[in-house]
């Protein structure tokens, strides 16, 4: 099981802070100028082969909610892309507002989505390990997809209706043979893609990002159900909502973003 345990809890004082990592030069979230994305010819179609059976738990991190996958074998891969080597899927969490209105944390042209899917996976043709890898300059690659407010999203149900169970901090519970590949939008080869880093502590500057253009589409009750988790652990007298989860944005520092051709 990928055991990202780097998420610092959202209250931890080092978290409380801009958060600007020290010399960053290529720090996630940042805002994606559509018209500044430059089409990069060698970009592939992304393949993504993710294997139900390698689902394993979700567990309340403190901060979001993690859908861990078994990462012991290449049986949950991403390969193709910006991408030379092969990833393995090791887990994916979501970051969302308090409204509607906000919640991501990249924007398009400044626009905010009401959340955002990280799928997080790293690269098992170089590394043994999550923990080696989030070391790693491109050690990871994380798939961003925005979630926008409509009909409800079947495939996401099956999650939601599991979340009563990890409300508090630190608790885990089963979860098994889900898709992870049912949460992407219907057309995967549009995208951009640019160097960035974790948008958590340790806030590592390991990853290659691939967000998505197209969102996907949840009821607001299915993203009120996100809002019901807590912060805070079973034992705290003050429970506090686990929303707004996400971090502020990144100066671009003239990084570039690419796309594929249309
Ligand atoms: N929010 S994120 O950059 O995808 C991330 C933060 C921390 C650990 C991890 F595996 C992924
Ligand atoms: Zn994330």
């Amino acid at each position: 099981v990928c055991s990202s345990r780097y998420v610092l809890s959202a209250l931890h004082p080092m978290w409380q802070g801009p958060l600007a990592a020290p010399g960053g030069n290529r720090q996630s979230p940042i805002d994606i100028r559509v018209r500044k994305s430059v089409f990069d010819p060698h970009l592939e179609p992304l393949t993504l082969e993710y294997d139900p059976r390698t689902c394993s738990q979700v567990w309340n991190n403190g901060y979001s909610f993690l859908v861990e996958y078994n990462d012991t074998t290449d049986k949950s891969t991403l390969k193709g892309g910006p991408l030379e080597d092969t990833f393995r899927l090791c887990q994916f969490h979501f970051h969302w507002g308090e409204s509607n209105a906000w919640g991501s944390e990249h924007t398009v042209d400044r626009r905010l989505f009401a959340a955002e899917l990280h799928l997080v996976h790293w690269n098992s043709n170089k590394y043994k390990l999550f923990e080696e890898a989030v070391l790693e300059e491109n050690g990871l690659a994380v798939i961003g997809v925005f979630l926008k407010i409509g009909k409800r999203h079947e495939g996401l149900q099956k999650l939601v209706d599991v979340l009563p169970a990890v409300r508090h901090k630190d608790s885990v519970v089963e979860f098994t043979s889900f898709d992870a590949s049912c949460l992407l939008p219907a057309n995967i080869d549009d995208y951009w893609t640019y160097a960035g880093s974790l948008t958590t502590p340790p806030l590592s500057e390991a990853v290659t990002w691939i967000i998505m253009k197209q969102p996907i589409e949840v009821s607001h009750d299915q993203l009120a159900v996100f809002r019901s988790l807590l912060f805070t652990s079973a034992e705290e007298e003050v429970q506090k909502s686990m929303v707004n989860n996400f971090r502020v944005q990144q100066p671009l520092k003239g990084r570039t973003m690419e796309t594929i051709p249309e």
